[in-house]
């Protein structure tokens, strides 16, 4: 049985699971950030540990009971992102990022068996399960890369805008707006902190079910940079947060009425050889009476409720459906 807090990853397209187990001499770091900045937990690690399923029943460890949590049920969703709407009409705002929490009342999770599931599931995401107590196990599998960094190149990408994955949904301009005011932001941003930036897309990014459209970015951080300040300045992106950056953040904490905790902050793993931050979605948190999940969606001028909160019901679907 492995010693608290510990992690096992999965890395977007890659076969292997590695396990970062805790050792305070560790020089390499995997951080958990909260979307908030408020909180950040850290595991030090001097390698990462290739897992073999065999090996992944030694990963006992047990689940606490949750409190009972407020939910926001359809109609108070709805209007919710009604009173986003109108005020991303009234105000300089041209993009929210709305989110709620779900619970999924579930008795006897397995959070190996699950995170195996979230895994085949998604090839393409990071999928990871940080353990770091018994009342704070996260779980989840996202397909956003937040930053790559190696030997000076830094890539990123803008993720936005989501439609069911089949031919007969094609992007509207709403989806296409969205993700143009991530991508600006991000080129904004990059701008100062990069040099010789290329930029590729936007094209449709498929997931299981669902799709995105994405921009990639490809720079070299100039010499007075560091990967870290430019980490710090991304988050949040647009993707996440919202237009203007801080009238977003207030709107949010004023009327989201819950604490996104963990949910949309990144979660890097700072290896001497690489680094790489992922945004933290698609994800929750696990417990012995089911699990806390978290999703949300950009709202803009030209949102329909209705359709926003499906969103929110599509980009649940698969960890709804991997946990067991
Ligand atoms: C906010 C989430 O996803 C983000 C929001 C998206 C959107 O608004 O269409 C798409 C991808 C992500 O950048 C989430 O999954 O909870």
């Amino acid at each position: 049985m492995y010693k608290l807090p510990f992690a096992i990853i999965r890395l977007p397209k890659c076969s292997k699971y590695f396990l970062i187990e805790n050792d305070k001499n560790g020089s390499n770091l995997y951080k958990f950030n909260s979307f908030n900045n408020s909180k950040q937990y850290i595991l030090s690690y001097h390698n990462l540990i290739e897992l073999h399923k065999p090996e992944f029943k030694n990963l006992n460890f047990s689940l606490s009971k949750s409190e009972e949590v407020k939910i926001l049920n359809k109609n108070d969703y709805i209007t919710l992102v009604n009173k986003t709407i109108d005020y991303i009409k009234n105000s300089n705002a041209l993009k929210i990022v709305i989110s709620r929490n779900l619970w999924l009342s579930r008795s006897n999770i397995n959070p190996i068996n699950s995170f195996l599931a979230l895994c085949d599931a998604n090839p393409n995401s990071f999928c990871h399960l940080s353990v770091w107590n018994n009342d704070e196990i996260w779980i989840g599998s996202t397909p956003e890369i937040l930053g790559y960094y190696d030997n000076s190149i830094f890539k990123t990408m803008a993720l936005a805008g989501t439609l069911p994955n089949k031919n007969s949904y094609h992007w509207s301009e709403k989806e296409i707006y969205e993700q143009k005011l991530v991508s600006d932001y991000i080129y904004q941003i990059l701008n100062i902190y990069c040099d010789n930036i290329s930029i590729l897309g936007p094209e449709t990014y498929g997931l299981n079910h669902i799709k995105h459209l994405v921009t990639h970015f490809s720079s070299q951080i100039k010499n007075d940079k560091s990967i870290y300040e430019l980490i710090n300045a991304l988050h949040p992106t647009p993707a996440v947060c919202g237009l203007p950056l801080n009238l977003s953040k207030k709107f949010i904490d004023e009327n989201e009425g819950y604490d996104r905790d963990f949910y949309a902050g990144f979660i890097g793993l700072e290896d001497i050889s690489f680094k790489k931050y992922f945004v933290n979605l698609r994800c929750g948190k696990l417990f012995s009476n089911g699990a806390l999940l978290f999703v949300g969606g950009g709202i803009t001028a030209q949102s329909n409720p209705e359709k926003e909160w499906y969103e929110t019901e599509m980009k649940s679907k698969i960890i709804v459906e991997c946990l067991k």
